[in-house]
């Protein structure tokens, strides 16, 4: 139906309804009362919420767009499970639909594409009652780099025309830029916003030599680049090996689309093809801008970087 806008375009406008929709599912779990939680590993926890919102999000967007290659964090889910037919989502979102789709991306075919799902990001803090800081992530890599993505915040509070919302999504697509909230600069002094649940001493060493007035402790990928694009934090530095593609995919593509900056501790690029190992070993450097991503680059200890890089 929508078969002559570009296919970026059409992907990035079914993964906001798509996402809207899991964050429903996460929502639902959380006031049925019932999480299901299951221990994948060490400090690494998987609930009912996260299942769900896999199930909606991988079967919608596979049903479309069947040549896409899709990777979800909960890919081993043992059993398959049943997708309720509520789930299956085929709106589109007809705002992103109208976006002008940058020339360099008209051509891109299912075939170019890798999706990165992260269905709930921030389960540690979904699990133990920080709702705010859970996102829902899709990103979209096109050649291994991410060009567009969404993340949904299910518990954000809103008033709209009057009214109370709870829900929003924010998403970028680059060259056309970010959408969903208001950007905001970076604060005046150096604030750093790191993890709340996966902290371990190399990190906090990291964090150490930043020289920060302040250092936000959040949990999950997409909330912390929030924490950026909404100039309540300069910079986001984890030096551990314990995020993922799933994780930084959607963050990456929407802060470089507002002009910012997601690395690695050694300041180079993640790939995302449909082969690359999931972990992302040398941790995350991400900012809003050239010149913060700059300073926090140049203050990493050789040694630290080293140790990621070894290990
Ligand atoms: N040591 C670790 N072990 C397992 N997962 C980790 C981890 N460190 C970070 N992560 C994953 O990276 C994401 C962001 O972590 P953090 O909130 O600590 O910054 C979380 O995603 P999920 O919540 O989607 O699993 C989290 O599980
Ligand atoms: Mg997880
Ligand atoms: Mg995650
Ligand atoms: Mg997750």
């Amino acid at each position: 139906m929508y078969g002559s806008v570009p296919l970026i375009v059409r992907l990035l406008a079914s993964s906001v309804s798509v996402a809207n929709r899991a964050g429903k599912i996460v929502r639902d779990v959380m006031s049925k009362g019932e999480l299901g939680i299951v221990e994948k590993g060490k400090d690494d926890y998987q609930t009912e919420a996260d299942r769900s919102a896999q199930r909606c999000i991988v079967a919608s967007l596979a049903a479309q767009y069947p040549n896409l290659k899709i990777i979800g964090e909960e890919d081993s889910l043992e059993d398959e499970g049943e997708v309720v037919s509520d789930w299956l989502v085929n709106e589109i979102d007809k705002e992103i639909l109208k976006l002008q789709c940058p020339p360099n991306l008209q051509e891109v075919k299912e075939e170019d594409i890798v999706v990165w799902v992260d269905p709930l990001d921030g389960t540690s803090e979904y699990t133990q009652g920080f709702l705010e800081h859970v996102t829902v992530l899709i990103g979209i890599a096109v050649n291994e780099t991410p060009v567009a993505g969404v993340i949904h915040q299910p518990y954000y509070k809103n008033i709209v025309e009057g009214d109370k919302k709870i829900g929003r999504t924010i998403w970028g697509l680059h060259g056309v830029g970010v959408g969903g909230f208001t950007p905001a600069p970076p604060p005046e002094s150096i604030v750093i916003t790191t993890t709340r649940s996966h902290s371990n001493p190399v990190v906090e060493e990291a964090l150490k030599v930043m020289n920060a007035s302040k250092v936000l402790r959040v949990g999950g990928a997409g909330y912390k680049v929030l924490q950026l694009l909404e100039g309540n934090a300069s910079i986001y530095v984890f030096a551990s090996p314990g995020c993922k593609k799933w994780d930084t995919c959607a963050p990456e593509a929407i802060l470089s689309a507002a002009g910012g900056k997601l690395t690695d501790i050694l300041g180079n690029f993640y790939k995302y093809g449909a082969n690359v190992t999931k972990p992302n070993k040398t941790g995350v450097l991400a900012a809003v801008n050239n010149e913060l991503h700059s300073y926090a680059l140049e203050r990493i200890p050789e040694k630290l970087q080293e140790t990621l890089a070894n290990k």
